[in-house]
């Protein structure tokens, strides 16, 4: 008997698919909607999470199926607002994941106009509209997002990504002072091995992939398997490795108050020291770097001329 609902955005791939694929084979009575813009990867999930037994959530029948698919743009407001009757007639929404993201990775310089604007509409509106719209109607009391462990520390590369995962950090901030009956998880995910990763890999500058070495990528199912098992311990604001859950402690500041995390406490205090005498001797070998990058960028773009 299905008595709830879970619904996954960006469920046609990558960790999306994978927390869709876990609810769909581990709670039986829930049905699972996932949502993306391309209708082809959605039936491609669909097949792969159940062989046949799926349906378009505009033909939703309770008793036929237990998984939906629903191709939508969740960057586009109005889209995200025609949902609402579809929403309204699932069973009881139990979690929503906002797992619909993704990151271009290279230099500012290089990027198109457009591409810096796809980085907000992929990493921060597709989560911003459809939180509103649950939040508003009452529809789910659990939200799960999705930031990276990049919105504590932002470095060279990741111009058209950060910023909008740390506005989302900040969303929830303020979303969990105005929803105290809402339970709102921030996951803030370090490198793991899905389809987005591996595509971001062709373009990331040889500088970026220093810096973020100490996260290691791990395998998506592995990734989920971190998320769910803390999000059934009760913890809030989760890492998926030991660089994040460091870099989280150096970014508590103002939000230890609203910090559910891991040995929050140690955090607090190891934040305060690395602050004081790491972060800073680490920020000038830093720089030291990222100069040499661009020295070498310089002699090789000045060959490219001469011949
Ligand atoms: N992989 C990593 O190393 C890390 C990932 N993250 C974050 O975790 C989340 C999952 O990552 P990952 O599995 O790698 O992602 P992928 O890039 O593999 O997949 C992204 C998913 O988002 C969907 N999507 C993108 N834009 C929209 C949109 N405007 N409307 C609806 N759906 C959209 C895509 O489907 P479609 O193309 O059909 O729209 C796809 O299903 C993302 O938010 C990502 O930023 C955070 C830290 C590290
Ligand atoms: C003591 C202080 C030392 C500071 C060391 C800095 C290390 C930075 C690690 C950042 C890892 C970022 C992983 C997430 C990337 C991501 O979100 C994308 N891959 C998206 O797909």
């Amino acid at each position: 008997m299905v008595d709830h609902s879970i619904i996954v955005t960006g469920g046609s791939q990558g960790l999306g698919l994978e927390l869709a694929k876990y609810h769909y084979h581990n709670n039986t009575n829930s049905c699972i909607v996932i949502l993306s813009r391309s209708e082809d990867k959605l039936i491609n999930a669909a097949k792969k999470i159940t062989n046949d037994n799926f349906m378009n959530l505009k033909e939703f029948h309770e008793d036929k199926s237990r998984l939906y698919y629903y191709p939508i743009d969740l960057s586009n407001s109005s889209n995200v607002e025609s949902l609402l009757p579809f929403l309204t007639k699932l069973p009881s929404i139990q979690r929503t994941y906002l797992t619909a993201g993704g990151a271009s990775v290279k230099l500012f310089k290089d990027y198109s106009i457009n591409e810096l604007q796809q980085g907000i509409n992929m990493n921060y509106s597709s989560s911003l509209f459809l939180s509103h719209v649950i939040l508003k109607n009452h529809l789910c009391k659990h939200l799960i997002y999705f930031s990276s462990e990049v919105s504590f520390f932002p470095f060279i590369g990741y111009s058209s990504y950060t910023p909008s995962k740390t506005s989302l950090k900040s969303l929830v901030n303020i979303l969990r002072q105005e929803f105290p009956d809402c339970r709102l998880t921030n996951v803030f995910p370090g490198n793991f091995a899905s389809e987005g990763y591996i595509e971001e890999n062709l373009t990331k500058p040889e500088i970026t992939k220093d810096i973020e070495g100490s996260s290691k990528p791990i395998s998506v199912e592995k990734c989920r398997e971190i998320i769910i098992n803390d999000i059934d311990k009760g913890y809030d604001d989760i890492t998926t490795d030991f660089i994040g859950w460091v870099l989280m402690a150096c970014d508590m500041g103002l939000n230890k108050n609203w910090n559910y995390s891991k040995f929050w406490f140690l955090q607090l205090i190891l934040g305060v020291v690395a602050n004081l005498f790491i972060i800073p001797v680490y920020m000038i070998i830093l720089k030291y770097d990222i100069n040499n990058f661009f020295k070498k960028h310089s002699k090789l773009t000045d060959k490219d001329k001469a011949q």
